[in-house]
């Protein structure tokens, strides 16, 4: 497989917030799912690796050219759904449509048909009038009408009803059968992942934690319950972290044999994603406060 999208050594500070040397590349014929809580960073990731915003160091390849040197003829490969849309409230539909179809060079209005009809848009709506959900959907049927290679979306599923969401992963999957494509988003709703994701990244505080094949990081972690008798300094260490209540402990581990050799009568259970995220994001916290004194 090779790359749709290579990032190396993205920096790019607001105020206080810093991206910090975020790296990482997207393989083609993968979903992959970019997760952080509120303020993490995504959205400042995918402007400005789209050229949206400016950066102060880093370089973006997209299908192993790069962005600074041939900018419009990849964003015509790229189908993109931000959360803002861009769009003219004052414009319907199709009169939108007309001033953007312009500027791909394979838009294909069969396409762009096709998927108004399934969503049931009616291009002679206001854009003004649309709900947010039908506003995602005209956003993505925009994104789909061009024979884009790769798809980034922002956030596409905040704020949609479960019916929306799902029907929105199941274009994603048909998206995917076609071969060689990429799709890129991100979201805070980790259960939509779980239905498609092939790979995950973590940003946090403007860094990366982790970028692994899905299953494979569901596969390696494993959240233990048990008895708060059986943590002491050497055990505490075992886990990323590690939550206690008046009746016992639970955390999640990547070091599964170890926590069985050491700790007796505890239950070990298939973590969620959202559960290893939290994981590793209080481990960062732990010790950022060590390093810190
Ligand atoms: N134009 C801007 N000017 C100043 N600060 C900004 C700007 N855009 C983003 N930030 C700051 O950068 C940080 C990261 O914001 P960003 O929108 O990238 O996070 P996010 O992970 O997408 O969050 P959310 O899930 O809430 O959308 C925040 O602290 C935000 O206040």
């Amino acid at each position: 497989m090779s790359n749709i999208l290579e990032v190396t050594g993205l920096n790019k500070s607001y105020g206080d917030f810093s991206l910090s040397d975020i790296s990482f590349s997207l393989e083609e014929d993968c979903i992959t799912g970019f997760i952080g809580v509120n303020g993490a960073g995504k959205t400042t990731t995918i402007r400005t690796i789209l050229g949206l915003v400016t950066r102060a160091s880093g370089t973006i390849k997209f299908f192993r050219k790069d962005m600074n040197k041939y900018e419009q003829e990849l964003k015509d490969r790229i189908g993109i759904v931000l959360d803002d849309g861009g769009f003219y409230d004052e414009l319907s539909m199709a009169e939108m449509t007309s001033i953007i179809s312009p500027a791909y060079s394979r838009w294909s209005e069969q396409d762009y048909k096709t998927f108004m009809e399934r969503f049931s848009l009616n291009p002679r709506q206001k854009i003004a009038t649309l709900s947010k959900g039908m506003r995602m959907k005209y956003s993505l049927t925009l994104a789909l009408s061009h024979q884009a290679d790769l798809l980034i979306m922002d956030e596409p599923t905040s704020g949609l009803d479960p019916l929306i969401r799902s029907q929105l992963m199941e274009i994603l999957k048909d998206y995917m059968k076609q071969g060689g494509k990429g799709v890129f988003f991100s979201t805070h709703i980790t259960s939509d992942l779980d239905k498609v994701a092939d790979m995950l990244i973590l940003i946090n505080n403007g860094r990366i934690l982790f970028e692994e094949d899905k299953d494979m990081l569901i596969d390696t972690h494993r959240l233990i319950k048990g008895d708060i008798k059986g943590l002491n300094d050497e055990t505490r260490n075992l886990f990323l972290n590690i939550q206690e209540t008046e009746f016992g402990f639970s955390g999640i581990t990547n070091q599964l044999s170890k926590v069985q050799k050491n700790m007796h009568d505890i239950l070990i259970e298939r973590p969620t994603i959202e559960d290893i995220m939290l994981g590793y994001m209080e481990e960062e916290a732990k010790n950022n406060v060590i390093t810190s004194h």
